[in-house]
């Protein structure tokens, strides 16, 4: 799973990527080998179970600090956002292998609206243009993949009798389209199971509908520090009206706490909505924190930047973080650690699932679970839920 950080130049998307991924931690405990330059790893960020339980975690494969979990993910910086990038201008081919790889899309957008379509400043540019341009460029996108060799392709599932799904699921692979991403698109527009029949313009439509389903977006209302209420309330009305969430952000200031964070001035954890100076610091290093504090935390709740990342996570992908554990009530592993090991699960996923992912053994094996904060005994049809704390019982060979 990887977000996609994307924005047309000059809205702060670099900023925002540099926030997002300037995390205080050894990342080699993670297990994201080698990162590229354009790659980072960021946090989600969700109450710890420690807090209701009142334990205290030994944690491995995330962080713990002050009853919260941050638990890392891989960020992407979708570098080459311009009219066109489907056609290859700009970035475009650059740009289209990093947007493949993302599972869910941050769109930066500057909510003051002075970076112009190209990414030049301006006067005044609608920033809820900018929502639709990036739409048509996806579409477009999945659209030309379909496109190429469209009437042969259909000709040939149609005369041998390949299931439609499957066949335009392995024809979209490259941009992890799943065979139910194919279906649900293929229903909520109601096509017709003859693909020699669909027109051009439903092809386009299907590849607008495996966007929405495939690339789902939050948009980052940038620069909130700079824009006024209206523009903000507006950008938020007009985005919501096309299905988004819109979360006013100030990838600026994120970027100076969290600095001063790294560099021991501050105490500050990303999403919170306000930091404790810890040691002095030059007069104008204070007043930058000063005015960040008036005008974005005490204006916003936040910098809204550990907002946007969660609510993709959570909302968007709809995952939920799972404790999978040895022993049900000291809620540890077998060498004693108290709850190392997180595992962001779909929603829906069950704890044969969480067996697969902690090891196949262990999914091959699978007798039961239990569930270790009810010490109930929960069999294959439990839906996990969030923070759950779950001891797998197998067999093992
Ligand atoms: N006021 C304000 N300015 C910001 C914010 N985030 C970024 N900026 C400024 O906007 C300008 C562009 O920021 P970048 O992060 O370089 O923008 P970008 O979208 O990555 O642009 P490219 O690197 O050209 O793709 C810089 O001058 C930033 O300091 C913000 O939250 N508030």
């Amino acid at each position: 799973m990887e977000i996609g950080v994307v924005g047309k130049p000059n809205v702060g998307k670099s900023t925002f990527f540099s926030a997002a991924t300037l995390v205080d931690v050894d990342i080699a405990n993670y297990p994201f080998t080698t990162i590229e330059a354009n790659v980072g790893v960021t946090y989600v960020i969700a109450e710890h179970p420690c807090k209701e339980l009142g334990c205290k975690p030994n944690p491995q494969n995330y962080e713990y600090r002050n009853g919260l979990a941050l638990i890392p993910v891989k960020m992407i910086d979708v570098a080459g956002l311009v009219p066109g990038a489907h056609e290859g201008r700009g970035l475009g081919n650059k740009f289209l292998d990093d947007l493949r790889m993302a599972s869910v899309l941050i769109h930066v957008v500057d909510a003051t609206g002075k970076t112009d379509a190209e990414g030049q400043p301006t006067d005044y540019h609608d920033p809820v243009d900018d929502i639709e341009f990036l739409e048509k460029e996806i579409n477009y996108w999945i659209y030309g993949i379909l496109k190429k060799n469209w009437d042969k392709f259909a000709k040939r599932i149609k005369l041998q009798r390949i299931p439609l799904e499957r066949a335009i699921a392995e024809h979209l692979s490259g941009i992890g389209v799943s065979e139910n991403d194919v279906w649900a698109a293929i229903h909520n527009l109601g096509l017709g199971d003859d693909p020699t029949g669909w027109r051009d313009e439903d092809l386009l439509a299907f590849a607008s509908a495996i966007r929405r389903i495939n690339k789902p977006m939050i948009i980052a209302a940038n620069k909130a520090d700079a824009a006024s209420d209206e523009q903000i309330e507006r950008l938020r009305r007009e985005g919501e009206r096309r299905g988004y969430i819109v979360v006013p952000t100030s990838a600026a200031a994120e970027l100076t706490l969290r600095k001063a964070a790294k560099a021991g001035f501050i105490d500050y954890v990303p999403g919170s909505s306000d930091f404790k100076i810890l040691k002095p610091m030059s007069s104008k290093q204070e007043k930058a924190l000063k005015l960040i504090r008036e005008r974005v935390l005490e204006r916003f709740g936040s910098t809204g930047v550990q907002e946007v990342i969660n609510r993709a996570v959570f909302e968007l992908l709809g995952l939920i973080p799972v404790y999978p554990v040895e022993d049900e009530n000291k809620l540890t592993d077998g060498f004693g650690n108290v709850l190392p090991h997180v595992h962001l699960m779909k929603r829906g996923s069950t704890p044969r699932d969480l067996a697969y992912k902690v090891h196949t053994d262990l999914g091959e094996g699978f007798l039961y679970a239990v569930n270790a904060k009810t010490k109930r005994r929960v069999g294959e049809d439990y839906e996990l839920e969030f923070n759950d704390i779950i001891k797998i019982v197998a067999v093992t060979r």
